[in-house]
């Protein structure tokens, strides 16, 4: 019989080993139960001093995180014992009966939104336990949680890579320094591969998994858009809603200004997302003519060389100067023009926008361009709203079109952030927020057609754009609108964004 380690553990089989360590089931021979427990043996290499130290750092960590944090959930294994002998050091903690989900979906190939669900609803107050305490676990990924077999709850492990946030490390100098990057490639985003963790680098490594398990791809098998750095995955899956698709586009949004700000924040977006809250903004529609939807609206989109790969709110918006009514006539339209909106703008002249952006012809007013004729690009007055010093810009007209491009292409993510905070934040438009927002143009629009557009003003901040849209909605009724749009210049990201659509 094999020695026991500290006099007390029968190890009765290896279950991982990695650079620093091995992992053990084992068997507590102290216990009357004999009670099996796992051991995580973490293995300095003696010669090299700095690894030592950050082994036995790693080591000390995940005990104490452990003991504090296994305590108080049962979703997080609890801590047993931990010893050092001869040299390595040793962590006792419990064993979670059950299968990881790499190997659950190795058994039962891709989950069901509603299984996902399930395991993000249980997880998430999990995360937000863990970051009260202001920890982050920096690794989670499908390897790192374990659906427990007896209840079918998620459990959380390896607490190796966790970071305190206010535990920062203090350089030579006393100054604080970034932590050291620990992770996994893939599932961790851009800012902690940068060692600047965030509170929702978590919940972007929780939609990076939920992806794994909806479509089988790893992160490193799903393109990204190149205009806006978004990775592109719902395609993948036939079987998720809008609603669930923009709940995860939102947690696993490259930057994390644009993510969920906290786990709680997700959860309440998966508990409301199942199309239980009411529309966007009450609304009827003006006219309604049963002409069937038409098959799924097309766009061709060329990637704008200059268009940053990310949102930015936009820098100090000048304040708007409302124009001119337009097409007053239709006294029902505003409230559900606004939802629209915010919704979404787009349909056919993304063309317009990048075929005269790469083509670096000056907007003159007026010209019209083989793309804008084919997409009924209207100005009203050409020559006393061109701005000399932006003819290398996309045209506000191009941005409304671009906006509803996105929104027909069910990137949802990347229209959203096309409108001004202030815009986002209203209550009226958006009761709650993006979900609202995805809700109206995931579960209830079919497309959008842009049938016309024209320039009302505009100068170097801001442009005023009427469009007549067409709503074809998916319970098949087609629906008519005018709106008036109030566009800011957003200098910092070289596009116009939507502040304002009445
Ligand atoms: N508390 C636990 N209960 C049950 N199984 C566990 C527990 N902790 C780890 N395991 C399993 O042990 C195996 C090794 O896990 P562990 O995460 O410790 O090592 P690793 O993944 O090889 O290394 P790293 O720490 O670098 O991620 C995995 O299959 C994991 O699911």
């Amino acid at each position: 019989m094999q020695t026991l380690l500290n006099n007390r553990y029968q190890v009765i089989q290896t279950l991982g080993g990695g650079g620093f360590g091995e992992t053990f089931l084992a068997e507590d021979t102290q216990m009357p139960s004999k009670r099996r427990c796992v051991i995580k043996l973490l293995k300095p290499i003696q010669n090299n001093p700095q690894i030592y130290q950050l082994v036995r750092e790693r080591f000390q960590r995940e005990a104490a995180i452990l003991e504090d944090l296994g305590g108080a959930t049962d979703q997080i294994p609890s801590l047993y014992a931990y010893f050092q002998s001869e040299g390595q050091f040793y962590v006792v903690q419990e064993l979670i009966e059950g299968q990881t989900l790499t190997a659950k979906f190795q058994q039962q190939g891709l989950l069901s939104e509603s299984s996902v669900k399930e395991i993000l609803v249980n997880l998430l107050p999990v995360l937000e336990y863990i970051h009260s305490k202001r920890i982050i676990h920096r690794d989670i990924k499908p390897d790192n949680i374990i659906l427990r077999a007896r209840d079918n709850k998620p459990v959380l492990i390896d607490f190796g890579a966790v970071r305190e946030t206010m535990g920062t490390v203090l350089n030579s100098q006393g100054n604080p320094t970034s932590s050291i990057v620990i992770g996994t490639p893939g599932y961790m985003p851009s800012e902690q591969a940068m060692g600047r963790p965030v509170f929702s680098s978590d919940l972007y490594s929780l939609g990076m998994t939920a992806i794994y398990l909806l479509t089988g791809k790893q992160p490193q098998e799903l393109e990204t858009d190149p205009r806006t750095g978004e990775i592109i995955w719902s395609h993948h899956t036939l079987s998720v809603s809008p609603t669930f698709a923009g709940v995860i586009d939102k947690a696993i949004a490259y930057h994390p200004r644009d993510r969920f700000a906290t786990a709680r924040e997700m959860l309440q977006a998966l508990q409301i997302g199942a199309n239980t809250f009411p529309p966007t903004v009450p609304y009827v529609p003006p006219t309604v003519a049963n002409t069937p939807a038409p098959t799924q609206y097309t766009i061709p989109v060329s990637p704008g060389a200059s268009h940053q790969p990310n949102t930015i709110p936009v820098n100090s918006p000048p304040s708007y100067q409302p124009g001119n009514p337009s097409n007053p006539s239709n006294g029902q339209r505003g409230v559900f023009i606004a939802s629209l909106i915010a919704g979404g703008l787009i349909g056919a002249a993304i063309i317009i926008a990048f075929a005269l952006h790469n083509n670096k012809q000056p907007q003159i007013a007026g010209e019209s361009t083989p793309a804008a004729t084919e997409s009924n690009i209207i100005r009203n007055q050409p020559q006393e709203t061109a701005t000399p010093t932006t003819s290398d810009r996309p045209s506000p007209e191009a941005a409304i079109q671009n906006y509803y491009a996105n929104i027909n292409q069910g990137q949802f993510q990347t229209s959203w952030n096309l409108l001004t905070p202030s815009l986002q934040n209203n209550r009226k438009l958006h009761p709650n927020g993006y979900l609202s927002y995805i809700d109206w143009w995931g579960g209830r629009v079919q497309s959008v057609d842009v049938t016309q557009v024209s320039l009302v003003q505009a100068n170097a901040e801001t442009a005023t754009v009427d469009a007549s849209l067409r709503y074809y909605l998916k319970n098949g009724k087609v629906t008519p609108a005018s709106v008036r749009f109030s566009l800011l210049w957003d200098a910092q990201n070289s596009r116009w964004v939507v502040s304002d659509a009445q």
